[in-house]
């Protein structure tokens, strides 16, 4: 049977164009593919019912690359008149001018010029494990559309010298991680979400999220009553960092970074050490990925002093609380901290999910108690919570927010509840991963579907890097605060007593070992199992089925419903505020917007009656919100702001 050869355009009624390629086996680009390309972009340029442009292979490829059949000729009859001149008109001209967006759907193999095509279009959304190199090398010519120049713009020189070089492909996975890849999707969603890509790019939504993220970002330094109240904020000299733990070790290199002087303080000589050589190593870590220099890293540890007692609390103008979550420890130490710090000293605490309230209450220093919640590794992630309560003052408020700028943090003021915004906003995240997994759908499935979304981690992989045991303890927590609408799984339960532990024991859902990536372990499908018996929520007994649509939407509209009452109850002063700390706390995709500018993407009408559907299914986990009801019965934004009955 003879080889359709050819290029074909078809329009959708979305107004994107969908162009592919085909030469079969591997859709080689021969003079008639690329004559066939031309006069495609070119008509899909001209004609007014195109608003994008969506460029693929047909037989699950992209393409592999120049027909290489063109160069045995030209060796076999010398006629270099056989190259096609057509690269610079075809891959500059047509299409990285195009003033219609172009997203390649790359799935199989983009190799030599089938790369060089997907790398001229405006973004790649891309299959997993497919196959993506520039092997020119190897034929003795060099990667003749361009390739030479894009390829380091996209990936690095270092990593664009190794792949052509040394004519070393790499997987979309990987490419994702590079950059060379815009978005992974499973091969059934490529063409819809390329399709999505390119609409969102004709219409500007990436563009407006990420505009949208910019100036967020700078409204959270606005904070009524506290910015615009006349305040000077006072400075932060010396501070004191109470738990050399994790978190504690964190916070202190934070703040050595920034020339603030720091003493760390332990309840003995054997975790004091611990404590300073986590500093020490934290620093050195910055020094060896060359973010520090070894003076600078020097003078920081300089300003670090490790003690056993509060004889340095005398004259510090800070206290960071970050022992373990215990609620009568923590009193203990605010109690003792009063009696000796200067009575100007703020007496901050990085909780994660106790009530201020309660950690305050054997002192008489209300008004000087706050919450500062840094997220691990506090070197590293830019969002520092700042929890107020109703008697913070608005100067405590104004100091650390001063002293979160200078140790280049992102400081975002919430009110105080279980979780604050961030966590409290996200506790669904996990419990919606547990619902889909005991309704029988696949936990691998699961995690990569949510990455597909742009999450860098799905949420049980999340779990896994946390740790089961700290789960368990926070599952708790939520379920006494918020127990009308948990989903209560066995699951974590089930890991633990199997011995998995997450990524500190090397098992979880996955198995970690050092130097690799983490692994799906098929093992862990004998504790979904039982968990799956014990839930006992599979209708008939049997697994669901469910788009990876359903997937997103049963795990993140639970997220946005809880934003809901969050906005709700006035624990952010803005909307905005929670996108803002949505993308810096969680990695929640900047292109996105944060979790409410998506959510209104998405429109809560639509969000609000899938939840009222699922919760009829499946319980009170998904059952809508009084605002997000009210907003969608009203045709309103969930951004939109109210009168509240706020926290603040
Ligand atoms: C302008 C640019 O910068 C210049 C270029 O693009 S130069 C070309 C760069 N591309 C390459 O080097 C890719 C070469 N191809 C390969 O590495 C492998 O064929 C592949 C990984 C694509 C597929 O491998 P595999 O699935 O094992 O199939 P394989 O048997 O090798 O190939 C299938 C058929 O496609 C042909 N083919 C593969 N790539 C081709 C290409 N670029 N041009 C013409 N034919 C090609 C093979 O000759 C083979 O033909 P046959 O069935 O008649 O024998």
């Amino acid at each position: 049977m003879a080889k359709k050869i050819g290029v074909t355009m078809e329009v959708g009624n979305d107004g994107v164009a969908v162009i592919t390629i085909s030469n079969p086996p591997v859709n080689s680009l021969a003079s008639p593919i690329i004559s066939g390309l031309k006069e495609k972009f070119h008509a899909a340029n001209q004609r007014s019912d195109v608003k994008a442009i969506v460029l693929t292979g047909n037989g699950g490829r992209f393409s592999g690359g120049f027909d290489i059949n063109v160069f045995q000729q030209v060796h076999k009859t010398g006629d270099i008149s056989l190259m096609p001149e057509v690269s610079i008109d075809l891959v500059c001209n047509l299409m990285e001018d195009s003033r219609k967006p172009l997203v390649a759907a790359v799935e199989g193999l983009a190799l030599g010029g089938g790369l060089e095509l997907a790398m001229a279009c405006h973004a790649r959304v891309a299959a997993p494990k497919a196959q993506l190199g520039l092997p020119e090398l190897t034929l003795g010519v060099i990667p003749g559309f361009g390739g030479t120049q894009r390829l380091p713009r996209l990936v690095g020189l270092a990593k664009a010298t190794d792949m052509i070089l040394l004519s070393k492909s790499i997987t979309s996975e990987e490419g994702q991680k590079l950059g060379l890849v815009d978005a992974l999707v499973p091969s059934g969603g490529l063409l819809s979400t390329s399709r999505k890509w390119a609409l969102d790019i004709a219409d500007g939504h990436t563009a407006k999220a990420l505009v949208h993220v910019f100036f967020a970002q700078r409204a959270t330094s606005k904070v009524p009553n506290v910015t615009d109240a006349g305040l000077k904020p006072r400075p932060m000299k010396k501070v004191a960092v109470i738990g050399g733990g994790l978190m504690g070790s964190g916070i202190a290199t934070a703040l050595l970074l920034s020339n603030t002087r720091v003493v760390l303080k332990e309840v003995n000589p054997e975790y004091l050490q611990k404590g300073l050589k986590s500093v020490e190593a934290n620093l050195k870590s910055l020094v060896s990925r060359g973010k520090l220099t070894q003076d600078k890293a020097g003078k920081a540890l300089s300003l670090l002093k490790g003690v056993l007692d509060y004889a340095e609390f005398k004259d510090v103008d800070m206290v960071i609380e970050a022992v373990i979550e215990n609620i009568q420890l923590k009193q203990k130490i605010f109690k003792e901290i009063e009696e000796i710090c200067p009575p100007h000293c703020i007496l901050a605490s990085n909780t994660s999910t106790i009530d201020l309230n309660v950690i305050g209450e054997k002192t008489n220093s209300k008004d000087s108690i706050v919450g500062a919640h840094f997220f691990s590794p506090a070197h590293i992630m830019t969002l520092l919570e700042i929890v107020r309560t109703e008697n913070t003052s608005a100067q405590v408020i104004l100091d650390l927010m001063a002293l979160g700028k200078a140790i280049k943090k992102v400081p975002v003021v919430v009110g105080n509840c279980i979780g604050f915004a961030v966590n409290r906003t996200f506790f669904p995240y996990t419990q919606g991963a547990h619902m889909l997994v005991n309704l029988g759908v696949d936990l691998f499935r699961v995690d990569s579907v949510i990455t597909s979304f742009g999450m860098p981690l799905g949420p049980l992989q999340l779990g896994d890097l946390a740790g089961h045991g700290i789960g368990m303890a926070v599952k708790d927590i939520y379920a006494k605060a918020y127990g009308d609408r948990i989903f209560r799984s066995p699951l974590t339960e089930l890991l633990l007593k199997s011995g998995r532990n997450g990524k500190i024991n090397g098992r979880g859902y996955y198995i970690y070992e050092k130097g690799s990536k983490p692994k799906p372990d098929p093992s862990v499908l004998s504790v979904v199992e039982e968990s799956r018996k014990l839930t006992n929520i599979m209708p008939g007994g049997k697994p669901i089925s469910v788009t990876d649509k359903e997937i997103v939407e049963m795990i993140l509209f639970p997220v946005v419903n809880e934003a809901c009452r969050v906005l709700d109850e006035g624990v952010v002063i803005r909307a905005s505020d929670l996108d803002v700390a949505s993308v810096l706390g969680m990695s929640f995709p900047s292109y996105r917007g944060g979790i409410v500018f998506w959510a209104d993407t998405v429109g809560p009408k639509y969000i609000y009656e899938r939840l009222k559907r699922l919760s009829e299914t499946y319980g009170g986990f998904f059952k809508p919100s009084r605002y997000l009801e009210e907003r969608a019965m009203n045709g309103m934004l969930l951004s939109e702001p109210k009168a509240s009955r706020s926290r603040m």
